[in-house]
């Protein structure tokens, strides 16, 4: 049989969180999701902006549209705004008695918002002693319980205890909130605990996570798992979620974490650049404003600068090379490995020569914003995977390309840098940059979370290096 799953929660547009991640997780266990709302959160992966509760009334009219259509094989209760709300859920819940209640005393966003009034707190007190499983986090233990927040987890599940005890029900203490390097779990009764090692992502993907686990739980349960089979799974299920919550790219904020990640494993890793890039905007917009590309692209900039950018430019080019050479060494095919070194020597080729044309092999010493840039590329290529390595080498690829393509709109024969303009508008520039995010992609979708973190940075970093480039020879340094 499929479980029929109602979720009474709020909303999160951004779909990370709430009835969104309730009815998802109700999804990936192998349920029936419905949902009843209870008020609507202008919210994203950031912040709570603003909550619109709708007459109480209402609440009513949408819980007993189900109730009386469709046979509700467990309830999750979430985000209960104020006890108006929560005196119409309880009297519901009274009436029709579904088998499996769990609630998740939604108190405070990941993000710190109250998403409960103040007198809310003693209904949810009440509430906890007529559901199967209460799901707080650290900070809503510490509330239901009367104390201050746990900091270890011994002094969370003495708190977990006293709750199972005061409340006669069942607890599902979460460690999300404890400073350690695991993340524990465990079913709290009054007779004893169970507990769930678990490991600790290292990642901001959490939007969501309890309303997910207790939507998990309530499913597993309707199942027919006991609490701590449900744990076991439901905790599997959510941890591989949180890991792929970084490839969705939503958001800027904590992240969602991916519900269906179970469902994806023979789709490609598509769009990691696509996601680094977005995250990028705001340098590359610094990059369109600056002084020295404004010049380039009208040809009002003052050649002496443009000389010196170049002599610049020619000196990364040699070491940009050195780091692709690196990339080919490494490269898990031969396909790569000579695409790779093709690029290093167009490195050392196609554009020194251009150099040579406008700086008459003159020899000049690096600034120190070119050598912040290659000592980056080398320290990555040093020490980092392949994976990182094509990463951090993409932004000039990319970025070039992308300003050759929006740029050649202003270029003639005459332009005084039509030479330059031509160059990056290529197509076979353009082609290389689309092989190096190709590559990229697929070196991301084999990377585990933690290189995939530090691809990221690698990558966000050059880029960063990229605008510094275009600022210096305003500054000349
Ligand atoms: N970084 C993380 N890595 C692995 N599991 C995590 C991480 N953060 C939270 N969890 C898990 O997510 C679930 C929700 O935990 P928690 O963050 O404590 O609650 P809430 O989302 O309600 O604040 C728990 O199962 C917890 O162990
Ligand atoms: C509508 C709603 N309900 C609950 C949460 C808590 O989210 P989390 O699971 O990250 O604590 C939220 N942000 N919005």
């Amino acid at each position: 049989m499929i479980p029929r799953v109602l979720s009474i929660a709020g909303t999160d547009p951004t779909g990370g969180a709430g009835i969104h991640a309730d009815l998802k997780s109700i999804g990936a266990l192998g349920g029936y999701g419905m949902a009843v709302v209870t008020a609507l959160v202008a919210q994203n992966t950031q912040g709570v902006r603003a909550v619109h509760v709708p007459p109480v009334e209402f609440l009513t009219e949408q819980l007993e549209a189900v109730s009386d259509d469709v046979r509700i094989d467990a309830v999750k209760l979430g985000m209960l705004h104020s006890a108006p709300l929560i005196a119409v859920v309880s009297d519901w819940l009274s009436r029709t008695r579904p088998p499996i209640i769990v609630l998740d005393p939604v108190m405070v966003a990941t993000s710190g918002d109250a998403l409960i009034d103040r007198r809310a707190t003693d209904a949810i007190r009440d509430l906890c002693t007529r559901v199967d499983l209460i799901t707080p986090n650290i900070p809503e233990l510490a509330v239901l319980a009367g104390a201050t927040p746990a900091t270890t987890w011994d002094e969370a599940v003495v708190q977990a205890t006293g709750l199972a005890s005061s409340s006669g029900t069942t607890v599902l203490l979460k460690g999300g909130h404890l400073p350690s390097d695991d993340c524990p779990d465990a079913i709290v009764t009054a007779s004893g605990t169970t507990t769930i090692v678990g490991r600790r992502v290292p990642t901001s993907t959490t939007h969501g996570t309890g309303c997910s686990l207790s939507s998990a739980m309530a499913t597993l349960a309707a199942s027919g798992l006991s609490w701590p089979d449900a744990l076991v799974r439901a905790k599997a299920w959510l941890v591989g979620a949180i890991e792929h919550g970084e490839s969705l790219h939503v958001g800027h904020g904590n992240g969602p974490v991916d519900h269906f990640h179970e469902l994806r494993p023979h789709l490609p890793g598509a769009g990691w650049c696509d996601g680094v890039w977005a995250l990028t905007n705001d340098v590359r917009a610094r990059v369109d404003e600056c002084e020295f590309i404004r010049g380039l692209q009208d040809g009002s900039l003052d050649q002496a600068r443009f000389r010196w950018y170049l002599a610049q430019d020619a000196l990364y080019l040699a070491d940009y090379s050195r780091v692709l050479a690196r990339a080919s060494a490494l490269a898990p095919t031969i396909t790569e490995q000579a695409f790779w070194a093709q690029c290093a020597q167009n490195a050392l080729t196609t554009e020194t020569q251009l150099h040579r044309s406008y700086l008459d092999g003159a020899v000049h010493e690096p600034g120190v914003t070119t050598l912040a840039y290659t000592n980056h590329l080398h320290a990555v290529a040093g020490t980092g995977a392949y994976a990182e390595i094509v990463a951090a080498l993409l932004p000039c690829f990319w970025l070039y390309a992308d300003l050759g393509r929006r740029m050649v709109s202003s270029d003639h024969a005459a332009h005084p840098y039509h030479d330059w303009l031509r160059t990056y508008a290529d197509p076979a520039f353009d082609e290389a940059t689309r092989t190096a995010i190709a590559i990229t992609d697929r070196a991301a979708q084999d990377a585990g979370i933690e290189q995939r973190a530090r691809m990221r940075a690698g990558f966000e970093r050059s880029m960063r290096h990229e605008l510094d480039f275009f600022l210096a020879p305003t500054r000349r340094s």
